[in-house]
């Protein structure tokens, strides 16, 4: 079971998450045009922070295509997330990504607000490396970060349907994750919001460790 923790801002948080052993160490990056988004120069020393063989996840919550390949071929991460709404970055847009960056792989996060997420989950598959399923309020033109589950049931469907990895988001933390694994069997989980300290966008150590364990040994 893979584990991947958002958003990881300094390169201390990013040494002691990958200490703890989460395999994605995730990074929100960008020109500011979202709220805190790092800059290429301090997502690169957060990721050079990172210990081995936990790896960075870039996400960059844009659609600006031609921005995202200016800052991937800056920073050179070994993955890019992609989180933009699913109107606003398109299946076609991953392939042109992909093919001007062949070395990186891609995630790409999709909605789970109803049935249709099947559908888009499979416009996906085999494109990217991973899909993210996670929980969104329609209308962001981002995926994501909110803090609450989904329809777990629809995200079942999905890791029966596709054949590319799943990793599965949205308000999951130490208490929920087991239970998310059973009944969803991804190829791995994902936590922000409550692994974050009470009320801030720093992350509570001891409850990535408990997330990151509960996962290990779901
Ligand atoms: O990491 C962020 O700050 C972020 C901001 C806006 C949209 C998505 C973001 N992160 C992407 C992730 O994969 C989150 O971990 C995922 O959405 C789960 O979030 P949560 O429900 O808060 O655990």
């Amino acid at each position: 079971m893979l584990t991947q923790v958002y958003e990881v801002a300094t390169p201390s948080e990013a040494e002691a998450i990958s200490a703890i052993g989460v395999d994605h160490v995730g990074v929100l990056v960008g020109d500011g045009a979202f709220p805190r988004e790092l800059p290429v120069h301090k997502a690169a020393a957060v990721m050079k922070a990172i210990q081995p063989p936990s790896v960075l996840s870039a996400l960059f919550l844009s659609s600006d295509v031609a921005l995202i390949e200016r800052m991937v071929r800056e920073l050179n991460p070994p993955i890019v997330h992609l989180g933009a709404s699913i109107e606003l970055i398109t299946p076609d847009h991953v392939v042109a990504l992909r093919k001007s960056l062949p070395k990186i792989k891609f995630m790409r996060s999709v909605p789970v607000t109803g049935p249709l997420a099947v559908d888009v989950a499979r416009a996906y598959d085999g494109i990217v490396d991973w899909i993210l399923l996670d929980s969104h309020r329609i209308g962001d033109t981002q995926i994501g970060a909110q803090g609450v589950t989904h329809d777990w049931s629809i995200s079942r469907t999905i890791v029966e349907t596709v054949r590319t990895p799943v990793i599965l988001a949205g308000g999951l933390g130490p208490d929920n994750v087991k239970e998310a694994i059973r009944l969803v069997q991804p190829a791995g989980v994902d936590s922000k919001t409550k692994t974050d300290r009470e009320s801030v966008h720093s992350k509570d150590l001891a409850k990535v460790k408990a997330f990151h364990r509960a996962a290990k040994s779901g």
